[in-house]
């Protein structure tokens, strides 16, 4: 992975009448990184996007796109891009919006590869107004791609699929990612976050209120929690331990909150009789969970 940066969003911020929906994003994507974007309905994921597309000027703030303006990285096809909704000619074919969508770009993949990287091959000759919301969203990425974008970017794209769809689209995805191309997604999906993201950028009330590797968020949130039995424990001694937020007993079961447990777990294998012992990580849900109701508080 190269350092450069593909996007740089400073202090960008965006209000619709009494609503802030963008309330001063600092953001900044390097090369070749698969960034997942979640948050809850209304938290600014689609206008943040929208801003970095170029879509909607920012009230405040600076939006770069490969050092340019997203207008100018957009027409130089450094972009590809799939919205939630729009962008498609209900009354044409698949191939035909393909081949139309390739005309507008200056170096387009050939129309059957994008075709076939999208996993619609068959489709080619089937109008849009019949096909289902998966099969459009699969038309979309195809419209994505052509350009042969250095940055891909998806607002929800796997809206509407089901679980197999899911999967096949993420495995196409995946081989443009393979091919060093830099990615941004929103989702309201934690596991896809979980999967496919190196980053996951946590937007709540306009704000990023996270922003590390799946692994940092849970960790940072919740830490893991180290179950073991041990008899006659010195509760006292693990609460002075430095990587122990809090400790429980149930019976001769010790519960330790730990935001380090590996240093703690050494402890306990080389100064107690533990036994049974059992390492837990909070999942991505159980943080996000956490990291928004921290974030109520604060606002409250
Ligand atoms: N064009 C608009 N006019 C008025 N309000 C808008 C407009 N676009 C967005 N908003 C408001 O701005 C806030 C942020 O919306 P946005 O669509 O960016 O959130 P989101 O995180 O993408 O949500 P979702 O997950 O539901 O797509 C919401 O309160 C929304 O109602």
């Amino acid at each position: 992975m190269t350092t450069t940066s593909a996007v740089t969003l400073s202090g960008v911020t965006k209000r619709y009448g009494t609503v802030q929906a963008v309330a001063g994003v600092d953001l900044t994507i390097r090369s070749g990184e698969v960034v997942a974007m979640l948050g809850p309905n209304g938290a600014g994921k689609s206008t943040t996007i929208e801003m970095l597309l170029g879509l909607v000027r920012p009230d405040q703030g600076s939006v770069q796109v490969y050092g340019s303006s997203p207008a100018e990285a957009i027409a130089a096809g450094k972009i590809g891009v799939m919205l939630q909704s729009g962008g498609i000619i209900e009354d044409a074919k698949v191939g035909e919006l393909l081949n139309l969508v390739a005309g507008l770009h200056k170096d387009p993949m050939p129309v059957a590869e994008a075709l076939d990287r999208a996993g619609i091959a068959d489709l080619t000759g089937r109008k849009l107004k019949g096909l289902s919301g998966g099969q459009k969203q699969r038309v979309r990425f195809a419209m994505a791609i052509i350009p042969q974008p250095d940055l891909i970017v998806l607002d929800e794209p796997t809206t509407g699929m089901d679980v197999e769809s899911r999967r096949d689209f993420w495995a196409s995805m995946h081989a443009e990612t393979a091919l060093g191309r830099t990615v941004l997604f929103a989702t309201h999906y934690l596991e896809e976050a979980d999967a496919y993201a190196d980053r996951v950028v946590l937007m709540r009330n306009g704000k990023v209120v996270a922003d590390g590797t799946a692994a940092q968020i849970k960790a940072g949130v919740s830490g893991r929690t180290i179950r073991a039995t041990v008899p006659g424990a010195d509760l006292a001694a693990f609460a002075a331990l430095p990587g122990v937020r809090s400790v429980e007993t149930r019976g001769d079961v010790v519960l330790l909150q730990c935001g380090d447990s590996d240093d703690t777990l050494r402890y306990l294998l080389d100064n107690t009789n533990a036994h049974d012992i059992e390492v837990t990580a909070a999942d991505l849900e159980d943080a996000v969970l956490a990291i928004s109701a921290a974030e109520e508080e604060s606002v409250a």
